[in-house]
């Protein structure tokens, strides 16, 4: 469970036997061909795999240079690609005995996807979300109820997802009988970054055979990128190409309003340090007395002061750049999406397209960059016409 220095299992004594049963079932089910045939026969008829890759020739065309592809799993079931790793964790949890699952949400499509999944399999549901998320991504909240999970608001701190991550844990640590927490991205104490990685490396492992037929046979991607908040989606498109040298990848984080002393964003890696948090070591914004920092995002699902463990180590063996997007310039990726493509993108997705705009330009015609469109802006129509003054 270690990338590195970085990784880890930093938790209480009271979680070791849960951590360690799940391990235990994990190891045991990725070489369980009944696991990955009820993953896939989910995945195919559930949650409709494979996501289109989509030749997005405005963009293309527009930005006058590479050729660019969007991996669409905003048009998975639920509208994003966390709905590809709570059904592993739920099959576990079930295989576990646990009748009652938690969740953390920021964006609230985690939330959506763990309780979509429980109602499918009648399993308890409750989700922690921070407040300032409960009030800018108000159509998931409802989306939650209506499948039957309970939204427990989360005052401390800002109220976005590095609070409800505590309260998740709290929980956790207070239930660990009956109840599985399902982590919706890289992070938290080992087995989970590399477990939720697997889950999500499904993404990478369909481009693999999907380019090569409509580029021509063997045709790997030149650039692969993707926005990052723990680094769930980007770790799923990216693992599969991880040796495949020819093969360049960067993750972007949220620059919120700009990369600074002020720290009013969440480039962990760009603007943070090493340190431990929610039971990983990890890159994280920090003061010099190592307090976590709030950080800052317009968008929920990136508002996170850290980042997964994996991604702390392809950064510093440099076989990831890392680049952030600040919010506005997300904001125009976000008006540019719909203008071109007819394609309404979530503020998160945004910050990969935002770099993209940057970097397709100066790259020759047939280079292909594969970008990860991870989630649907229906939950983020208001914020933006908020700030396109629309309402
Ligand atoms: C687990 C907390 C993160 C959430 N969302 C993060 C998110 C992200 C960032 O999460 P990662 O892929 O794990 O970096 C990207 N795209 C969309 C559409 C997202 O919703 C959530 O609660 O929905």
């Amino acid at each position: 469970g270690r990338f590195g220095i970085y990784g880890g299992r930093f938790v209480s004594e009271t979680l070791m036997p849960l951590i360690l049963s799940l391990e235990e079932e994990y190891e045991k089910a990725k070489t369980d061909q009944s696991f990955w045939d009820e993953m896939n026969d989910l995945w195919t008829h559930y949650v409709g795999r494979p996501s289109p890759l989509y030749y997005a020739a405005r963009m293309t065309e527009e930005l006058g240079g590479a050729k660019i592809y969007l991996k669409r799993d905003e048009l998975n079931h639920t509208g994003a690609h966390k709905i590809n790793n709570v059904l592993g964790q739920i099959i576990l949890a079930k295989r576990m005995g646990k009748t009652r699952i938690i969740a953390e949400t920021g964006a609230g499509q985690h939330g959506v996807a763990t309780a979509t999944v429980c109602a499918k399999f009648g399993l308890k549901c409750v989700v922690y979300m921070g407040a300032h998320d409960v009030e800018r991504q108000q159509p998931n909240v409802f989306r939650m109820r209506l499948l039957g999970a309970e939204v427990v608001p989360v005052t401390s701190g800002r109220g976005t997802l590095k609070d409800a991550m505590n309260d998740a844990l709290r929980d956790w640590v207070t239930n660990v009988r009956d109840t599985f927490y399902c982590i919706g991205t890289v992070a938290g104490p080992a087995p989970y970054p590399a477990m939720v990685r697997d889950f999500q490396s499904i993404i990478g492992k369909e481009v693999r055979w999907q380019l090569p037929e409509q580029e021509g046979e063997g045709r790997l991607p030149d650039t692969i990128i993707a926005a990052i908040g723990g680094g769930s989606n980007a770790m799923g498109l990216f693992y599969p190409f991880l040796d495949d040298p020819s093969v360049k990848i960067i993750g972007v984080e949220a620059g919120g309003k700009g990369v600074n002393e002020k720290m009013e964003h969440c480039a962990s890696l760009t603007g943070g340090r090493p340190g431990v948090l929610h039971g990983n070591r990890t890159y994280l914004l920090q003061d010099d007395d190592g307090q976590i920092l709030e950080g800052f995002s317009i968008s929920a699902g990136l508002d996170y002061p850290g980042i997964g463990p994996e991604h702390a180590w392809l950064h510093d063996t440099g076989r990831a750049e890392y680049v952030s997007i600040t919010d506005k310039e997300a904001l125009e990726a976000f008006q540019f999406s719909c203008r071109t493509e007819g394609i309404i993108p979530a503020l998160e997705p945004c910050h990969a397209l935002g770099h993209v705009m940057k970097l397709a330009p100066t790259l020759p015609k047939d280079h292909i960059l594969v970008m990860n469109m991870c989630g649907r802006g229906d939950k983020d129509i208001f914020t933006v016409a908020k700030h396109l003054g629309f309402d």
